[in-house]
């Protein structure tokens, strides 16, 4: 059976989605979300998939032995995480944002591949909206043939595999971690706070990249900036969004982590610790 823990904004989508498409999946959610789920099903609003209500099975603990799909946040992982070890699934891909914790599941004794996925969705009204037309999962090599990556797959999802599990990881991470704190810090879209604040933005590139470059995924400051450059000027990342709703943030594992390990690596990281800083401060 497939189980997909935290059937938030990634999670619900995805549960909808395997749901739709025939798979034994139960969505594992706390109790309040888990009683909502329950009466109202699990409403998709997708400019890609349609439209549609998914009354699919509802737990809160995950059924033993099932094939996961981990799609909480972050700050939520050491509350979940007790219960997925009693579960001993068989496997855990794990979708979300960062690097640090595909080694905390590891070192729990759980079979995890960290994987990124690529897409714009979010809670809204108690209904899942994904926007932008693209649902883009990237999974490490030996995960590619994993029961959860396969019926993902077979759901619609874009699936590819990228390499290994640091380069999977760090290649979203080495992106999304300036592109989060950038427009975090300025409360801007990407667009306006690349142009409010460049000097910031080169300062924040090259200290990612470096960092990176250090944890064995070679990345150029060039690279970083072109790619961030070519997002939509619109577009906003959801540590953004729950900073500026006052929290709770994932600022660790998109800001504190990479501190942490500039430190390790003994990188110089000035822009880097202004930045987490502040956002850390608004978030007390
Ligand atoms: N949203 C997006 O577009 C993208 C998100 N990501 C990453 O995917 C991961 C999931 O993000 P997203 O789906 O947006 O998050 P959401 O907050 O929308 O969903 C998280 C889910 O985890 C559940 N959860 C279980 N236990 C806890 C707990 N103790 N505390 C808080 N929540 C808990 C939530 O429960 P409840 O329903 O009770 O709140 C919710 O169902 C993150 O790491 C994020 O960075 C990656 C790419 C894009
Ligand atoms: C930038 C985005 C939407 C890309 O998938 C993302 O992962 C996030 O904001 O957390």
């Amino acid at each position: 059976m497939l189980a997909v823990v935290g059937p938030g904004a990634v999670g619900g989508l995805l549960a909808a989605l395997l749901h739709r498409a025939g798979e034994d999946v139960v969505a594992v959610a706390r109790p309040a979300t888990a009683q909502r789920l329950l009466a109202d099903g699990l409403h998709v609003r997708s400019e890609l998939y349609g439209e549609w209500t998914a009354h699919l099975p509802v737990a809160t603990e995950a059924p033993d032995g099932a094939a996961v799909v981990l799609a909480v946040k972050a700050y939520a992982l050491p509350h979940v995480l007790p219960d997925l070890v009693t579960a001993r699934p068989a496997e855990v891909l794990a979708l979300l944002n960062g690097t640090a914790h595909a080694e905390t599941l590891r070192r729990a004794g759980l079979p995890v591949a960290g994987a990124s996925i690529q897409v714009e969705s979010m809670r809204e009204g108690g209904a899942v909206v994904h926007r932008g037309g693209f649902c883009n999962l990237t999974v490490p090599d030996d995960a590619a043939s994993w029961r959860t990556t396969r019926a993902l797959e077979g759901a619609g999802v874009a699936v590819r595999a990228g390499g290994t599990e640091t380069e999977v990881l760090w290649r979203k991470y080495a992106f999304l971690a300036p592109m989060a704190l950038l427009t975090s810090w300025t409360d801007a879209p990407i667009g306006p706070a690349l142009e409010r604040e460049p000097a910031l933005a080169a300062g924040l590139v090259a200290e990612v990249a470096a960092v990176a470059t250090a944890e064995g995924v070679p990345t150029e400051p060039a690279g970083l900036d072109r790619a961030l450059r070519r997002l939509p000027e619109t577009m906003r990342s959801s540590l953004q969004h729950d900073v500026h709703a006052g929290g709770p943030a994932e600022i660790e594992a998109l800001g504190g982590d990479l501190l942490r390990l500039a430190e390790r690596h003994g990188i110089d990281v000035p822009v880097l610790a202004r930045l987490v800083g502040d956002v850390r401060g608004r978030l007390r």
